[in-house]
C-alpha cells in the first residue's frame, strides 16, 4: 500500500514500562495491518529505550518525543509518580499539539486517521477532537482494575473512599465487603486501588479526572478477553464503547516479536542459558514489575522463604527495587542458594515465562505480568504492591483460581509454604491444569472468529477512518 494511502495511528502511552509495552504490542498489530505508526514517548522514556538498545529494530515506526517537564537525570521512580502525573496534564498537551502540527506539515507522511492514548492520558481526547479523528482510549490495567478506577465516584458517594484516616488501613476496615459495584463479586476494601485511599495525593484527583474525561472517548480498548473478564466487560459495556482486544501479546508472538522492543532496562539474556540447564517446570520466576519497591526486611523475607522452599529460582532484582538504596542480599543466603538460583536486574520476561523450565511465577500482579503468565500457562503467587494489583490478586486466586494470594505482610515461612504449594503440591497441579485451560481460551479469543479477534476487526475499521461503530 502506497505510504500516503496508509491509515495513520498516533499512539501515546503513559510514561511507564507497564504502559509502553502494551502500547508497543498494539502498534505492532496495527503495523502488521499496514498502519503508518507514530509512537509518541516522553523524551525520558525514549532516551531509556535507546540506552537499553530497544528501538533499533523498530525501523518501520516513526518515533516522536514530548518533554515531561523534568531534566533527563531527574528520578522517576514510584516516589515521583504524582509529579510525573501532574506533568502529563500540565506540560504534555501543548507539546502533543506541536507533534500533530509537525506531522501535518510532512508531505511524505499520511494524514492521521486516529489517536490512541493511554487511559491515564485521556486529556489527549481534546487533541483528537480538534483534529477531527477518533480519539481511542487504551486502558492498560485489567478490566476489573479499570472498572474500579471508573467506580471511584460511586465509592466516594457511598463513603468508602477516601479513608477517614490512616487507622482504617489496620483497624479491619480493609476486609469490609463492597456490594455496590455490579458484576464485581467478592470485592473488599483491600481490593480498591491504593491511589483512592488518600484524597490529598495528586494521583487521587488525576485518576478520577482521567477516567471521567476518558468517558468521552470514541472507543475504549482493554488488553483482556471476554472469556476471562466477561462479567466485568458486560458491566463496562453498559457505560462505555469498550472492546476487549487482548491478549495483545498472543497476537504479537505470531509476529515473533517480544517486549525487548520497548524495554527501559537492558535485558540480561544469560538467564535463559541457565534455565536451559534446569529441570522442566522446576523453576520459580520471581519478578515484581517495573515500579514496585520494598523494604530491606521484605527482600530478606522473600530471600529466606525462597531458600527454604528448596526450589530453583530466577529472581529479577531491579537496581531500584529496595526503598532508597540498592538491594543487598545476605551473603549467607547467596552462598546457601548457589547452584539453584540466578539473579538478573532485568529479564526477557516473555521468553522466561515461556521457557519449559519455569513452573511458577511469584509476581506483584501487574496486569502485563498477569496476562503474560496466562499466555505462558504459568500459575502465580500474588503479592500486590499498589494500583489495581490488589484486585488482580483477588481475581487470579479466587475467581480464576490460577494462583495463590499472598498476604501483604511478607513472612519467610509463608513464602516457603506458598512456593511449595505452587510447585510441588496437588494444588499447584490443579492450578497448572486450570491455567492451561485459560491459556487455551486466550488463544481462541485472538484467533479468527474469537471474541478479541472480532472486536479488533471492528476497532480497526474505525481506526482506519472507514466506519463509524
Ligand atoms: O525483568 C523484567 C520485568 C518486567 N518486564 C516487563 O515489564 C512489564 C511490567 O508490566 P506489569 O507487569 O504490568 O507491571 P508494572 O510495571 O508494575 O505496571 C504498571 O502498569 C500496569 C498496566 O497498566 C498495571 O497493571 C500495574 O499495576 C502498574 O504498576 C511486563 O510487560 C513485563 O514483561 C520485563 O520485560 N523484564
Ligand atoms: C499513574 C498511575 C496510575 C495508573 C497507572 C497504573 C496502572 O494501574 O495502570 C499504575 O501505576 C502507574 O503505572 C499509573
Amino acid at each position: 500500500m502506497a505510504t500516503l494511502n496508509r491509515p495513520h495511528a498516533l499512539l501515546l502511552p503513559f510514561p511507564a514500562q507497564g504502559h509502553v509495552n502494551p502500547m508497543m504490542q498494539l502498534s505492532t498489530i496495527l503495523s502488521a495491518r499496514s498502519f503508518y505508526i507514530t509512537f509518541v514517548n516522553t523524551e525520558y522514556i525514549h532516551d531509556r529505550m535507546l540506552k537499553s538498545g530497544s528501538t533499533k529494530s523498530m525501523a518501520d515506526f516513526r518515533f516522536e518525543t514530548i518533554p515531561d517537564g523534568f531534566p533527563l537525570e531527574h528520578s522517576r521512580t514510584h516516589n515521583e509518580l504524582s509529579e510525573v502525573c501532574k506533568s502529563m496534564v500540565d506540560i504534555c498537551p501543548a507539546h502533543l499539539e506541536k507533534v500533530v502540527d509537525k506531522l501535518k506539515g510532512k508531505s511524505d507522511v499520511p494524514p492521521l486517521t486516529c489517536i490512541v492514548y493511554d487511559g491515564c492520558m485521556s486529556w489527549a481526547q481534546k487533541t483528537a477532537i480538534k483534529l477531527g479523528v477518533p480519539g481511542i482510549s487504551f486502558w492498560t490495567p485489567s478490566a476489573c482494575g479499570f472498572y474500579l478506577y471508573l467506580s471511584a465516584p460511586l465509592l466516594m458517594e457511598k463513603g468508602y473512599i477516601p479513608l477517614k484516616d490512616q487507622s482504617y488501613l489496620t483497624n479491619g476496615y480493609m476486609e469490609e465487603e463492597i456490594s455496590c459495584i455490579p458484576g464485581m463479586p467478592l470485592l473488599r476494601m483491600k481490593d480498591v486501588p491504593s491511589f483512592y485511599y488518600d484524597a490529598t495525593n495528586y494521583i487521587f484527583e488525576f485518576l478520577i479526572t482521567q477516567t471521567q474525561v476518558g468517558m468521552s472517548a470514541d472507543l475504549v480498548l482493554i488488553n483482556t478477553f471476554d472469556e476471562l473478564e466477561g462479567p466485568v466487560m458486560e458491566a463496562l459495556r453498559d457505560r462505555l464503547p469498550v472492546y476487549s482486544i487482548g491478549p495483545l501479546l498472543e497476537a504479537e508472538q505470531k509476529n515473533g516479536l517480544s517486549n525487548s522492543f520497548a524495554s527501559l532496562w537492558t535485558e540480561e539474556k544469560s538467564c535463559v542459558q541457565w534455565l536451559d540447564d534446569q529441570e522442566p517446570g522446576s523453576v520459580v520466576y520471581v519478578c515484581f514489575g517495573s515500579v514496585t519497591v520494598m523494604s530491606d526486611q521484605e527482600l530478606e523475607e522473600f530471600a529466606w522463604g525462597l531458600e527454604g522452599s528448596k526450589q530453583p529460582f530466577l529472581w529479577v532484582i531491579r537496581p531500584d527495587l529496595v526503598h532508597g538504596t540498592s538491594a543487598k542480599l545476605p551473603m549467607e543466603f547467596v552462598k546457601k542458594v548457589k547452584g539453584r538460583s540466578f539473579f538478573v536486574s532485568w529479564a526477557p520476561q516473555l521468553e522466561v515465562l515461556c521457557h519449559p523450565s519455569v513452573g511458577g511465577f511469584l509476581t506483584h500482579s501487574g496486569w502485563n505480568s498477569t496476562i503474560e503468565s496466562i499466555c505462558a500457562g504459568v500459575p502465580m503467587i500474588c503479592w500486590p504492591f499498589f494500583a489495581e494489583q490488589q484486585i488482580n490478586r483477588t481475581y487470579v486466586s479466587q475467581i480464576w483460581k490460577i494462583g495463590i494470594a499472598m498476604n501483604d505482610v511478607v513472612e519467610k515461612r509463608e513464602v516457603e509454604e506458598m512456593v511449595k504449594r505452587l510447585m510441588i503440591g496437588k494444588e499447584g497441579e490443579e492450578m497448572r491444569r486450570r491455567i492451561g485451560e485459560v491459556r487455551d481460551a486466550s488463544i481462541r479469543a485472538v484467533n479468527k472468529g474469537g471474541s478479541s479477534y472480532n472486536n479488533l476487526e471492528k476497532v480497526l475499521l474505525k481506526m482506519e477512518g472507514k466506519y463509524r461503530i
